[in-house]
């Protein structure tokens, strides 16, 4: 790939990525409201604000493929999410549209599928269920870029990101961390395998409690280095009961009253346990 560029490369996320990232690209184009740090050689800064049609047409002008993690990151201020992560990657992918980009990779989130309980192992054919307003403006991520496809032929690659922190911090995050460099390998491989359509994989490292059935991503070649085990340092901190009972962790007790409830494939209530 040529001309690559990456929204919200100032966040944790693209700052982790941008060195794997840039020694396999032409060049790097950083699209932020802020200027990231530390720029190379073969990367530079277009400011631009995704919610606004025109700024993201203008940053896409000339690019090959795009890396998209720009959006609020967690959080249940709709109105925020609704603008950043709803709007922005609507527009992101009209932009797309509009400069016949071809690939885009997006950053989707395990809270997609944060309210599938602990233990039962999720693909991403299973339907969704969205662990909170975040939750739920992944899944709409994830809905655009099948539009997109189907109307465009724009491929996506939407990663499930776990947690991609500097290190596993909980328990939780033990079972879903993946490390900076097979994120890295996932977007390489979402840039440029010929299969993609409009595709969604979990992105997680070699984790020994798996959550997810992430054969699809093992098709692509994904072959992950890393064990989250190995990096981990618990911080401590405990979840409250609903946390623990789901995926989506303390996504998920946002809005909750506290009533534990299981639901089968078919939509049909499993049991109901109460909560303290
Ligand atoms: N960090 C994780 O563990 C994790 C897990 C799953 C998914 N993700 C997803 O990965 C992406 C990056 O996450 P992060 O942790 O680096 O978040 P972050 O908040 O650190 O970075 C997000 C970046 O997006 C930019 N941004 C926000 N609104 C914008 C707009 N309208 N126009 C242009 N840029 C804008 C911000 O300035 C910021 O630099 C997000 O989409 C997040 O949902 C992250
Ligand atoms: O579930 C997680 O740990 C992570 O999920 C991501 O989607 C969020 O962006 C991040 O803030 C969370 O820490």
């Amino acid at each position: 790939m040529k001309r690559v560029a990456m929204t919200g490369a100032a966040g944790r996320v693209g700052t982790l990525l941008r060195p794997l990232l840039r020694s396999h690209v032409e060049h790097l184009s950083l699209i932020d409201l802020q200027e990231p740090d530390g720029l190379g050689e073969n990367e530079n800064f277009v400011r631009a604000d995704l919610t606004k049609l025109d700024e993201a047409t203008a940053a896409l002008k000339d690019i090959d493929g795009v890396v998209h993690l720009a959006g609020i990151a967690s959080g249940i201020d709709m109105n925020a999410i609704l603008h950043a992560n709803v709007l922005g990657t609507y527009n992101l992918y009209e932009a797309a549209r509009i400069n016949k980009v071809q690939r885009v990779v997006y950053a989707s989130s395990n809270h997609a599928t944060g309210f599938y309980p602990r233990g039962q192992l999720v693909s991403p054919l299973d339907p969704m269920r969205p662990d909170s307003p975040y939750g739920l403006s992944k899944c709409w991520g994830e809905l655009v870029a099948g539009l997109y496809y189907d109307t465009s032929g724009i491929r996506s690659l939407s990663i499930r990101i776990g947690n991609a922190g500097t290190y596993p911090n909980s328990e939780r995050s033990v079972a879903i961390w993946i490390s900076a460099r097979d994120l890295a390998q996932l977007v390489r491989i979402g840039l440029s395998h010929p299969l993609i359509a409009a595709t969604v994989v979990y992105g997680v490292s070699d984790t020994e409690e798996m959550w997810w059935e992430n054969d699809l991503a093992a098709r692509l070649g994904y072959q992950p280095q890393d064990r989250p085990r190995d990096h981990a340092r618990i911080e401590g901190g405990s979840e409250g009961p609903v946390a623990l009972a789901f995926q989506g962790g303390g996504f998920c007790e946002i809005n909750h009253d506290g009533t534990i409830r299981m639901r089968d494939a078919e939509g049909l209530a499993k049991n109901l346990e109460t909560v303290e």
